[in-house]
């Protein structure tokens, strides 16, 4: 089995071909995932409480972590394992002191000043990204390549989750790279087989 935090699978309602969120989900975590991140970013609240209700009774039963994008309180509310913001959401020391101490929080980071603000305000994972280039997230900017990840490696101890652009055929060179695990959209939520996709990239976690 993969350690926790080594493989997050990002939902998309856009990118899942009509399946539903928990469908995805379910699939994905059959073939490795071990975190599923709630990322609607269409949903009202309303919504948004009801699929982290869903994903986190589905998440318990199967041994998977949920992680909640962007929304400190629905993460609270729907007793989500952490949340993930980035650098135009809530500020991390912000989301560190709403969330506690027993929950986990990860930030993003595109450069060493972002990442080493991310770790004083307290995260406990880095989200590094866009690696490569993406088609999960419109405003995600220039690929970033592989040197960042290995440039805070050199200094930090803080596990890094590459995002962005990552498949199974370059999975193995970001985790050389120092990367503790990785976060991905479109390369499961969009697969035919997403189970199949799902541990093809497992297994190129392994190196
Ligand atoms: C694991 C992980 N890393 C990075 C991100 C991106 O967060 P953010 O920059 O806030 O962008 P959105 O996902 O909110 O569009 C992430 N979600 N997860
Ligand atoms: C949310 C996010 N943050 C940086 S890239 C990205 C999208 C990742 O999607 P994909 O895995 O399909 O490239
Ligand atoms: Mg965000």
């Amino acid at each position: 089995m993969l350690p926790n935090l080594a493989f997050h699978v990002l939902t998309d309602r856009e990118w899942s071909r009509g399946r539903s969120m928990l469908e995805v989900a379910s699939q994905a975590i059959d073939g490795g995932a071990t975190v599923i991140q709630l990322r609607d970013k269409l949903a009202s609240t309303r919504t948004l409480i009801e699929e982290g209700r869903a994903l986190r009774q589905l998440t318990r039963q199967r041994g998977a972590l949920l992680i909640v994008n962007d929304r400190v309180d629905v993460a609270l509310a729907v007793d989500a394992d952490g949340v993930h913001v980035g650098q135009d959401d809530m500020p991390g020391d912000l989301a560190r002191r709403l969330l506690g101490h027993d929950r986990i929080l990860g930030i993003s980071a595109g450069s060493m000043d972002e990442a080493v603000a991310a770790i004083v305000a307290g995260a406990d994972y880095l989200g590094i990204g866009p690696i490569y280039a993406t088609r999960g997230k419109a405003d995600a900017g220039e690929p970033l390549g592989l040197e960042l990840i290995a440039d805070i490696r050199k200094r930090y101890t803080t596990p890094l989750v590459a995002i962005g652009g990552i498949t199974p055929e370059n999975a193995e060179d970001v985790m050389r790279a120092g990367a503790t695990g990785i976060a991905v959209i479109t390369a499961v939520v969009n697969a035919e087989d997403i189970s199949l996709a799902a541990r093809q990239l497992a297994h190129a976690l392994i190196v």
